[in-house]
């Protein structure tokens, strides 16, 4: 689905503005950012505070940025040789590209969700038990209650509570993303990344996704990097706009939609470019 140019006179969520107003507290902070792909420097001097228990929308043209930042929110580089973090991402107020923060660690309390539903060709009990297996010994009782409120929190009880057993590649595409956020959410994480997680959906599945962020941001702390303009008006308190490796401009939705302070947004939101 492609974006319609975003009409600046678009409402946005009023929630925003409140949140924006109450100044809530980071979670998460880029502090003075690069990020370099075998020498590539991609991120440029990034800072940024990712609001606690808030949605933040990370927006701009392809090849800006976006993913690399989120991406290092969880150190998923540290998997890859050649990529390179420099400056700081601080959780709590703790440096987690140090490498005394342990990835494990980290993944507990970073949870990550991407375009393309993934679930493990096992069967949708197993998808959520799995994950909290890794990190937590409990009985068989105790893992039903938590893969029942994972669930819940994704959104999709009351669709598969029946079908417990069946294998998670028989459910839809909008289900299979559902499930995990599901997955994510069962490890109790502080933090969810979300990238481009309606990219591959219908209109019905990503009105429904939506839908839950607003609900998940209640218990989360929330980032979603997203090609659609009015989804990051709909869903986030937060946006940044990014444009080749540098993060241009970064506030309130609702103020960055209606008056941005720079050209270049003002021309991204426009549809002017990307
Ligand atoms: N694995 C990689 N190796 C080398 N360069 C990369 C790699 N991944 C991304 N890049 C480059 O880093 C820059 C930022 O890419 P990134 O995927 O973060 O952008 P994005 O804003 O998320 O783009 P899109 O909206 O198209 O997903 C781009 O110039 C991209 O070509």
């Amino acid at each position: 689905m492609t974006d319609a140019p975003f009409a600046i006179s678009t409402p946005t969520v009023g929630a925003s503005v409140r949140a924006a107003e109450a100044g809530a507290a980071p979670k998460m902070s880029a502090r003075n950012l690069d990020f370099y792909y075998d020498g590539f420097h991609a991120l440029k001097g990034v800072n940024i505070d990712i609001a606690e228990k808030r949605v933040t929308a990370l927006i701009g043209p392809s090849g800006c940025g976006k993913s690399t930042l989120l991406r290092i929110f969880n150190r998923i580089y540290a998997l890859y040789p050649k990529l390179e973090a420099k400056g700081e991402v601080l959780l709590d107020g703790q440096n987690i590209l140090d490498p005394s923060y342990g990835l494990n660690r980290l993944r507990g309390k970073v949870g990550m969700v991407f375009q393309k539903p993934v679930p493990f060709p096992m069967s949708i009990y197993e998808n959520i038990a799995y994950a909290i297996r890794h990190y937590e010994k409990l009985s068989k009782a105790e893992l039903d209650v938590r893969v029942e409120e994972a669930l819940v929190q994704g959104a999709l009880w009351t669709e598969v509570k029946d079908k417990l057993k069946q294998n998670a590649l028989g459910l839809s595409g909008g289900q299979q993303q559902r499930l995990c956020i599901a997955r994510a959410v069962a490890l109790r994480p502080d933090v969810l990344l979300l990238d481009e997680p309606t990219s591959a959906l219908d209109p019905i599945a990503t009105g429904k996704i939506e839908q839950l962020v607003a609900e998940l941001k209640e218990h989360y702390t929330i980032a979603i990097v997203t090609h659609n303009m009015q989804q990051a008006a709909r869903c986030s308190d937060y946006t940044a706009f990014m444009y080749l490796g540098e993060l241009i401009e970064f506030g309130a939705t609702d103020k960055l939609f209606t008056k941005p302070a720079k050209q270049q947004t003002e021309d991204y939101i426009t549809g002017r470019f990307g």
